[in-house]
């Protein structure tokens, strides 16, 4: 069965960036009905938090994701010290014993003398004496993967079929001095080990890919299809960093704009697709095309996302929000929702104008003019009996009209200004029936 996987560190919170690694592969397992695992990157100790890890899990449902198995690395010690030392009995992983001062240096004289600057292989050629030496001095080495050199190639399902030069690159480090392991190797043993099929992942990642695939050689396991995504920028073009914080999907929550809205804007922004609001994941699912993802980076522009989110609102059926509206105090059921859905910018606004609807103005709440004193008398006196539904402002307004000789704006305005104590906002007709007869009596009053 397929299987793909989001691994990200819990070392920050998500961002967008991150969203769209995630919701390419949640998507396209949703697509193939393959698993989708969350794999969490936490052998980082000194930078991990449980913060984050719970962090990711929340993002995750807000998103409406549900992984189907969650692996943390931190859990997984014995099965990278088993690949390890098979690798360093077959030769493959070597100790080494420069300082980073020392391979600064190495690389500072390689760029000088006009050459790339590749590790040299240094500890290759040690004699034993000279290992025991170092040893002596009290160095402790860290490990690395020896690369086969030739040729690595692959498919990539973004940028097509890939070739890098494996001699081009430095051994890669496996492990450290204090003995715990990087993510370069960690990731191999892991994907090698729940058998995942597929990687997406930003292009940030093309490197790791070639020497990783050396390393599923080495391990005698097939490599996953892999894929590289475009990156994500802020809109001055500054890569994005969980470290930093920029532009969290916990900020973009707090800030009421829709998850339907981030996963749609994640996926479709530096593609072939137009970014448009969707209804459901599987309706995006169905959008996402590899293939389609374009190779330059994309710009998130905020204000384009906002008004995504708006327009994904408008569209959501009362089912969708019921849930939320319950919480946020707002009892209307659908024809309320109805009501203010196209109105809103966010859902929480939907919660303003229920307070609006049902309860009493604030004090300060704007006030029809002088001149339109008249109207708004007359209004008050033709005001209908109950019951009122969304006929009743019509049938008011058309005899309010005939009364006043008022009409369009004129009529209206004033009106609406009385009744809400705003200027502007969702069709009276619908709203009429949720002020009621009592609270309209007042309000045209004041
Ligand atoms: N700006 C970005 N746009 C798109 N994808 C990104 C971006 N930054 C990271 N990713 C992807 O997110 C996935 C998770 O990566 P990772 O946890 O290392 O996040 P990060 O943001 O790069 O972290 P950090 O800021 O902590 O270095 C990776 O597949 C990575 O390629």
């Amino acid at each position: 069965m397929a299987v793909y996987r989001f691994a990200p560190s819990p070392t920050g919170f998500l961002h967008l960036g991150n969203a769209r690694t995630l919701l390419l592969n949640a998507l396209m397992a949703r697509k193939q009905a393959a698993r989708f695992v969350l794999r969490l990157d936490d052998t980082d100790r000194a930078r991990v938090s449980e913060e984050y890890v719970d962090g990711i899990r929340q993002d995750l449902a807000w998103l409406g994701l549900t992984p189907d198995a969650e692996v943390r690395q931190s859990d997984r010690d014995d099965a990278y010290a088993a690949a390890f030392d098979r690798l360093v009995a077959e030769g493959r992983v070597y100790p080494a014993y420069e300082s980073e001062p020392e391979l600064e240096l190495a690389r500072k004289l390689a760029r000088a003398s006009g050459r790339p600057p590749v590790y040299d292989r240094a500890a290759l050629r040690l004699t034993a004496e000279r290992r025991a030496a170092l040893e002596a001095e009290g160095r402790r080495p860290h490990w690395r993967f020896r690369l086969s050199g030739g040729r690595v190639e692959w498919p990539d399902g973004v940028r097509g079929a890939q070739g890098f030069d494996l001699s081009s690159l430095s051994d890669p480090v496996v492990r450290r001095d204090d003995g715990s392991f990087l993510y370069v190797f960690t990731s191999v043993v892991d994907d090698a080990g729940i058998g995942v099929t597929a990687v997406v992942r930003g292009e940030d990642h093309v490197t790791n890919t070639a020497a990783q695939i050396d390393m599923f050689a080495a391990l005698g396991a097939p490599p996953p299809a892999f894929a590289h995504h475009n990156l994500l920028t802020s809109a001055d073009g500054a890569g994005l960093s969980k470290r930093e914080g920029s532009l969290s999907l916990r900020t973009l929550r707090e800030q009421g704009i829709e998850p339907l809205a981030v996963a749609a804007y994640a996926v479709l922004i530096g593609s072939a697709e137009a970014v448009r609001p969707v209804s459901s994941l599987d309706e995006l699912a169905g959008l996402v095309e590899l293939s389609r993802l374009s190779r330059a980076p994309a710009r998130v522009d905020m204000e384009e996302l906002a008004a995504l989110s708006a327009k994904t609102l408008h569209a959501l059926p009362h089912d969708a929000v019921a849930d939320r509206l319950g919480a946020l105090g707002v009892e209307g059921g659908p024809a309320f929702w109805e009501a203010v859905r196209g109105n809103l910018a966010t859902l929480g606004e939907a919660a303003d104008w229920w307070r609006i609807a049902t309860r009493p103005l604030k004090p300060e709440a704007a006030r029809p003019a002088p001149e339109d004193a008249r109207l708004v008398a007359e209004a008050l006196a033709l005001l209908p009996t109950e019951p009122w539904d969304e006929t009743t402002w019509k049938a008011w307004t058309s005899a309010v009209s005939a009364a006043t000789g008022a009409k369009g704006r004129a009529l209206f305005a004033p009106l609406r200004i009385a009744l809400t104590g705003e200027p502007h906002g969702p069709e009276l007709a619908k709203l009429l029936p949720f002020i009621g007869r009592a609270r309209a009596l007042e309000r045209l009053s004041r």
